[in-house]
């Protein structure tokens, strides 16, 4: 649900707000190490060699950076950014309207690239392999195939579910990065240099507190940090401390890990009515009134990586860890072995 403080889907009033606290360049982003240092050889390599970058694939649940990043690329390149998405590009024709209109080291950043429709998807395969576009002129007998050249350019796609990408897209991209959760630490960081730009002050616990309960989001950490400063405003004397933190944080259900009420509902219902498991993807949709892909796309990811859940072949099952962070007692009791084997 989009009014969910600890989703990290956005709503159009953060868009807005979110440009302010985004970073502008490689060294200003903060964490996912890994990805950045291949990164940054990958963009000073295409510098070096006056060419445009290769193709960029980001995947990884949403909030974590994806669209930041890609931002991060065209201006380290100097190049100007377009952006789409693939369900925005409906026809083979709209995507021949965007890659004509690009100029040479352009970069396209094509958001949830995995719902792109299948023709458009293969027209791009020759677009970024070759940077050429075949159209189609004319209908029936007289239809004839153009090859048209385009200028070289980069595709950044970014998607939470690479697992939906075909095979020969997935091929064309030459970089893969997969964005993972953030640690406390960046956390902490992104916490600090946010309340920074929006001029909040912000003691360490203030800052320790929020970023442990974001859920390894910078989105979130983002969002929280704002909600926070309103209760100090209102409630405290402006400054975020450990103590203004932890009650804002309590008043608006976010508990000590990030979970709000829906991670609650939803593990309470796997452990409650279906017995801890193990329950279908839909079954647990319907029983807990979400959409099964959200639960999929944006609540499972965390409580998966919490070991809260594990996704086994016959649904969702519910851990040891869910049952002692919410107070019950696990199949086994106290001091039984896990119920259920995780398996990825
Ligand atoms: N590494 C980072 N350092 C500091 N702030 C960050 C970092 N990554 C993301 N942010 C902050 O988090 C916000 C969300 O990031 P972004 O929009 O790039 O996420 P995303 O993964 O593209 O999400 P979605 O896929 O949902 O669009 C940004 O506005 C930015 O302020």
């Amino acid at each position: 649900m989009s009014d969910r403080l600890v989703s990290p889907n956005i709503s159009d009033e953060e868009q807005i707000l979110e440009g302010s606290l985004r970073p502008r360049r490689l060294a200003e982003y903060i964490g996912q190490e890994k990805i950045k240092e291949n990164l940054g050889i990958l963009l000073e390599a295409a510098r070096r060699r006056n060419e445009p970058v290769d193709h960029v694939l980001l995947y990884g649940p949403p909030g974590l950076g994806k669209t930041t990043l890609c931002n991060i690329i065209a201006a380290e390149m100097g190049v100007n950014l377009k952006t789409t998405a693939g369900p925005a590009i409906e026809h083979a024709g709209d995507l021949a309207s965007i890659l004509t209109s690009l100029q040479p080291g352009e970069v396209l950043f094509i958001d949830e690239v995995h719902r792109l429709a299948r023709a458009v998807e293969e027209r791009l395969y020759s677009a970024m392999e070759d940077f050429a576009l075949d159209v189609v002129i004319g209908k029936g007998p007289s239809a004839r195939s153009l090859r048209l050249s385009l200028p070289p350019f980069t595709v950044v796609g970014a998607t939470t579910r690479v697992g939906s990408l075909t095979a020969p897209l997935r091929d064309r991209f030459g970089a893969i990065y997969r964005m993972e959760y953030y640690d406390i630490t960046s956390l902490e960081m992104i916490v600090h240099r946010s309340a920074g730009i929006l001029k909040v002050p912000a003691d360490e616990g203030g800052i320790k507190e929020i970023a442990g309960r974001a859920r390894g989001t910078p989105r979130i950490v983002n969002r929280l940090l704002k909600r926070v400063r309103d209760y100090a405003q209102v409630r405290a004397d402006g400054v975020i401390t450990r103590e203004v933190a932890n009650r804002a944080l309590d008043a608006l259900e976010v508990d000590e890990i990030g979970l709000d009420q829906t991670d609650r509902n939803m593990l309470t219902t796997i452990i409650q009515k279906f017995n801890g498991g193990p329950v279908g993807l839909d079954t647990l949709a319907a029983s807990t009134s979400e959409d099964s892909e959200t639960i999929e796309d944006v609540y499972e990811p965390y409580l998966l990586q919490l070991g809260f859940i594990a996704r086994t072949p016959r649904g969702r099952v519910a851990m040891r860890a869910a049952y002692e962070h919410l107070g019950l007692t696990p199949p086994g009791g106290e001091s039984g072995p896990n119920l259920w084997t995780a398996t990825p």
